[in-house]
């Protein structure tokens, strides 16, 4: 059996193995081999998939990708931001509710945007291709593992039956809903039960006539007859859903001619549009609740799987892969134990159990076809809307417990605004950098054993003014001024994930803050634990 080199030189244990290089997997490949550990990801696929699957992603995904340098106003072939309601019609046409998806959202960027996918990946791995300490084995299936107390070893195949082995101090499944890391983990599972077979067609262009429709350009038609999905699938691009019904089978929905078919009364024709893809999936609600095993680690899909309603399937992936890869980094470095790491599963998957709700509430909505049920729902809903009595949107999840203060800011997500430094106004992240900060009000100042705290753990510490100063940053639009007095906080310590750790209420509070933060990481290294 040969050897995968996990990368050029050093010895042949990789730092970490990927399963997986869909977008988390790439993700976390870019993000571990920046920070300059020795990664190997193994693709099944030969080469990269090369048909749209995630359509959609939010303001805190579009945080995460201008942290790689993939901000999303600089991928103008890629995103399209969205700036308009998200709409949910009767069969009749008229309105049962409207999401507010326009402008930006707290994160800095907008809340809502359409993307293809294909196109996000090329430039993922163009990054990546660019780390020379990152491999990656398109072609090549993990089949199995075995765990010693300081690796994984993975066994391989190809499709052409060739073997070999790789060792890895840390192995990530990014495999997606049909995970074999996953099945080696073999964690409980907590499943809603919602089964529905939806036929997705990506079209790559589509007839003139057709974008009448296209106001808003999303929107659900909830009519019994076939429940109906329309969306952006990125610049230029359409995706339709419909609903499998109960006397249809998944292959005859998926037809050639029936796609045509349903397409026809949109004004879509082989003549004037093209598809990119159809292809029928099960929209599944469930979720692992447990991602950890020794050495072996879940991520994306292989982890939790969604309705599309919210649009939050791979924006899920993205969160998992930057609480992941600054943890594992942690422990990589020695800078904590490995323990660690089972904070990540445990804040991860109260998370994602919240989108997961939300989807399913919204799949609730679209899913009937009975007739009369439809009917309740159509005027029960309406009369809310008319009355402005709708359910509000549910606030932003908060992470489960784990790395994290339970204050009124620990585990929320930080806000992303516009700052000036006295040489540029612009995004935080863009102006201050990337990698945690202990953000302060002008009153609060760390004294010199709390910033020795913060050095050591490759953090910094930013003050808020009304100009910029050495260590101060003006407060240009008064955002963070606003989130401050919200959280009735003095200082707030900000994760590299954008996740707050925990809040200061007075500077005298400051120095325990920090404190706290750093012993949670327990900087001595143990060795893993079995389980
Ligand atoms: O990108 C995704 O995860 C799905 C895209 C999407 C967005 C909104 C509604 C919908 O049915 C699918």
């Amino acid at each position: 059996m040969d050897r995968i080199p996990p990368a050029p030189g050093g010895s042949d244990t990789a730092d970490v193995a990927i399963v997986g290089y869909g977008p988390v997997g790439q993700f976390l490949g870019l993000s571990l081999g920046r920070a300059g550990y020795r990664v190997a990801v193994v693709e099944r696929q030969a080469r990269a998939y090369p048909l749209p699957r995630a359509v959609h992603f939010d303001d805190e995904v579009g945080r995460i990708l201008q942290g790689v340098g993939l901000a999303p106003d600089t991928l103008p072939e890629v995103v399209a931001p969205y700036d308009d309601f998200y709409e949910w019609r009767a069969a009749d046409g008229t309105a049962l509710l409207r999401l507010d998806w326009r402008g930006p959202g707290p994160s800095g960027w907008n809340v809502s945007n359409f993307f293809h996918q294909p196109g996000l990946e090329l430039l993922l791995h163009g990054k990546v291709s660019n780390l020379s300490n990152v491999s990656v084995h398109h072609g090549w299936q993990a089949t199995g593992h075995r765990e010693d107390p300081d690796a994984v070893e993975l066994l391989l195949e190809s499709a052409e039956g060739a073997r070999t082995t790789l060792r890895a101090r840390w192995v990530i499944g990014a495999d997606g809903a049909n995970s074999i890391v996953r099945s080696w983990i073999d964690p409980p599972m907590s499943d809603l039960g919602y089964f529905h077979d939806w036929l997705v067609v990506d079209l790559a262009s589509c007839g003139a006539d057709a974008h009448r429709h296209f106001t808003p350009p999303a929107w659900q038609l909830c009519d019994p007859a076939r429940p109906t999905t329309l969306v952006p699938g990125g610049p230029g691009r359409r995706r339709f859903e419909f609903m499998c019904l109960e006397h249809e089978t998944p292959a005859a929905l998926a037809a050639q001619d029936n796609v045509w078919a349903l397409l026809a009364p949109w004004g879509i024709t082989p003549e004037n549009s093209a598809v990119e893809r159809s292809a029928v999936y099960t929209f599944q609600a469930r979720w692992c609740d447990r991602w950890r095993r020794g050495r072996l680690l879940l991520a994306g899909d292989a982890a939790h799987l969604m309705p599309p309603f919210a649009g939050q399937g791979m924006g899920s992936g993205l969160r998992d892969a930057t609480n992941l890869a600054w943890k594992l980094d942690l422990v990589l470095s020695g800078r904590a134990a490995p323990e660690l790491l089972d904070t990540y599963g445990a804040e991860r998957a109260e998370h994602v159990r919240h989108f997961i709700a939300s989807s399913m509430e919204l799949g609730s909505v679209i899913c009937l076809t009975d007739p009369r049920a439809a009917e309740q729902r159509d005027r029960r809903m309406q009369e809310a809307l008319r009355a402005g009595t709708e359910q509000p949107p549910r606030p932003l999840p908060v992470l489960g417990p784990g790395l994290h203060r339970e204050d009124p800011g620990g585990g929320t997500l930080s806000i992303q605004a516009t700052v000036e430094d006295g040489y540029r106004t612009g995004l935080f992240d863009d102006v201050v950098g990337t990698g945690g900060v202990l953000l302060l009000s002008s009153e609060a100042e760390p004294d010199p054993r709390t910033r020795a705290v913060l050095d050591g753990l490759g953090m910094r510490a930013v003050r808020l003014g009304d100009r910029p100063a050495e260590g101060a940053v003006a407060d240009t639009t008064n955002a963070y001024r606003a989130w401050l007095s919200e959280l009735d906080a003095t200082a707030v310590l900000i994760r590299p994930d954008h996740y707050v750790y925990g809040t200061a209420s007075t500077p005298a509070d400051l120095p325990g803050l920090v404190r706290d933060f750093a012993s949670a990481l327990s900087p001595a290294p143990r060795p893993v634990s079995p389980e």
